[in-house]
């Protein structure tokens, strides 16, 4: 997909769309991180960015009243996970690859402050980290330069040195008396916190606190840091009023304008966790579904082609909780390139062929992916795959381990996702099989050390929750639902209890909950 540059005056325009969405009584509230009237980005009442000395005037009176105004809403965020369902290592070499997201998601709950307070939290728990900086104390004065900002509606490809240095005062009392590693890590999600809400926020914007949890594993190849980037990208942008929708019946083109925003800014986040990501990962978490992705000149932006009609997969995430370094195992790659150069190219291009033939079986008018013979010519096609990275030399003894057990026993088919040298697998399913073993295998994958994760392939993208407030099918439903606090959030038990009490899949019987939202970006 090529980025659209958002004009001044389209994204004006869409601002007062934004002002329509969504969240009506968001008008009424005195938030704006970037409006100002010298770019027409000023959506603030939906005035086009044009005004007047009067009209700033007069905007100034209703400012100045609007500051007695209720404050906003608590809201959820939510982004998925991702896998690598074909072409990893090929990729690497300008070989196409397609990368899904799963069921498992972060969810982010912003809950906001009585106007004195003025402080901004970070909060999560998943690695032990909470941090409150004072608002005031910011260094908005570098993020606000001329020269220096951005806008929510620009792309921004590299991070700014100058800013970067600006945030790192505020890091050093992050996390006090934790190991170096670990304060490291917390450093790390607080810097790409700290850029995402200083570029996106102004020194006026509300005291808040960023609660966040994730179902996701952590470090295992399934995306986990771009969820996080999705969440708060999105949640920041809801803030400053500059996404429209999601709604029912809002045209699939401007949908995947406020979706691309979004993915503008999270890629900015995984900059921050990165340094060089390729983008494959937030791109996905914000679409949802899937996207077919390459590289060919790494000077140039990739091609990401999305697969809005791709279909919902059931799979078998399995963790092997063994650590993998990608840098090692995309090394070891290069150097058996290097001393087999036409054998290797060969099985690249093989893993290219493979990778086309799955982007034209899922494609196929009459693909059905609840049918057997579907979900077979997809099985066979993840199995070659496996065949081919094993030849490579990145399959590990756990990863083999887990074919033989879901392969071999003829359950699914499976094949290593991401970098491979550990991490994760992914094991299509085949719709036939009893629940007892399935229920068995998991149990015999649990003893042997394996973490399992039952999951979706293909789901929605980043969804809202406005206010925080859900349905659940219960008598609780007819005064209104019930509101998510925060110590019930945190106190949710495991990732069971975030999906139960939060979960966008938590309607019932698994269907899709009442109240979370979805920008529907698919074009039939
Ligand atoms: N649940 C979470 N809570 C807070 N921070 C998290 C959480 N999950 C991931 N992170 C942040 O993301 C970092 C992990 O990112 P990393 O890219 O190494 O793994 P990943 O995103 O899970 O895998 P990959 O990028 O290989 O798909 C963590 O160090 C932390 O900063
Ligand atoms: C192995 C690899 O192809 C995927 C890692 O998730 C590396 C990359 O694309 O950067």
């Amino acid at each position: 997909m090529t980025f659209t540059p958002i004009t001044p005056d389209s994204a004006t325009s869409e601002m007062s769309n934004g002002v329509n969405g969504l969240h009506k009584e968001m008008d009424d509230l005195h938030i704006n991180g970037n409006g100002n009237s010298t770019n027409g980005t000023n959506g603030i009442n939906g005035t086009n960015g044009r005004s007047t000395l009067e009209d700033g005037e007069k905007k100034k009176k209703r400012m100045s009243r609007k500051l007695s105004s209720p404050m906003m809403p608590s809201f959820m965020v939510s982004a998925p996970g991702k896998v690598i369902v074909f072409g990893e290592h090929a990729v690497v070499y300008g070989k196409a690859a397609i990368a899904a997201s799963v069921s498992l998601r972060s969810y982010l709950l912003v809950t906001h402050l009585s106007k004195s307070k003025r402080t901004v939290t970070m909060q999560f728990p998943d690695i032990d980290l909470i941090h409150t900086w004072n608002i005031d104390e910011l260094p908005w004065d570098i993020f606000q330069q001329p020269s220096k900002k951005k806008y929510y509606y620009d792309l921004v490809t590299s991070l700014d040195p100058d800013l970067v240095k600006a945030i790192q005062p505020h890091l050093t009392d992050i996390s006090l008396g934790k190991s170096e590693a670990e304060r490291k890590i917390h450093q790390n999600s607080a810097a790409s916190f700290l850029y995402l809400f200083l570029s996106l926020g102004s020194p006026k914007s509300p005291g808040c606190r960023y609660t966040l949890r994730s179902t996701i594993p952590i470090g295992a190849g399934v995306g986990s840091s771009a969820s996080i980037g999705v969440c708060l990208a999105a949640a920041m942008l809801l803030q400053i009023r500059t996404l429209s929708g999601p709604h029912p019946d809002q045209p699939p083109e401007e949908a995947r304008l406020q979706v691309e925003r979004i993915n503008r800014w999270a890629f900015v986040a995984e900059m921050c966790i990165h340094g060089n990501p390729s983008g494959v990962d937030n791109t996905v978490s914000t679409h949802g579904k899937a996207v077919v992705y390459q590289r060919t000149d790494y000077k140039k932006p990739p091609t990401v082609t999305p697969l809005w009609d791709f279909p919902e997969l059931p799979l078998l995430l399995v963790n092997t909780r063994t650590p993998k370094s990608t840098a090692v195992e995309v090394a070891k790659v290069a150097k058996l390139r290097t001393t087999h150069q036409e054998l290797v190219g060969s099985i690249m291009d093989a893993i290219d062929k493979v990778t086309r033939s799955a982007e034209s079986l899922i494609e196929e008018e009459y693909f059905d992916n609840e049918e057997t013979e579907s979900l077979r010519r997809v099985g066979e096609l993840m199995t070659i795959n496996h065949g081919l990275l094993s030849a490579l030399g990145v399959s590990h003894p756990r990863l083999e381990r887990i074919r033989e057990l879901v392969d071999h026993e003829g359950y699914g088919w499976s094949k290593l996702t991401g970098a491979g040298g550990g991490g994760c697998s992914i094991s299509l399913m085949k719709p036939d099989i009893p629940q007892e073993k399935l229920d068995k295998l998991e149990r015999r994958l649990d003893m042997e050390g394996y973490q399992t994760f039952r999951t979706t392939l293909g789901g929605d993208g980043v969804g809202v929750l406005w206010p925080a407030v859900l349905k659940n099918g219960l008598d609780e439903d007819e005064e209104g639902g019930m509101e998510i606090d925060l110590e019930g959030f945190l106190n949710a038990p495991g990732n069971d209890g975030v999906e139960k009490l939060v979960g966008v899949s938590g309607g019932l019987d698994g269907a899709e909950r009442e109240g979370w939202k979805f920008w529907r970006v698919e074009s039939q």
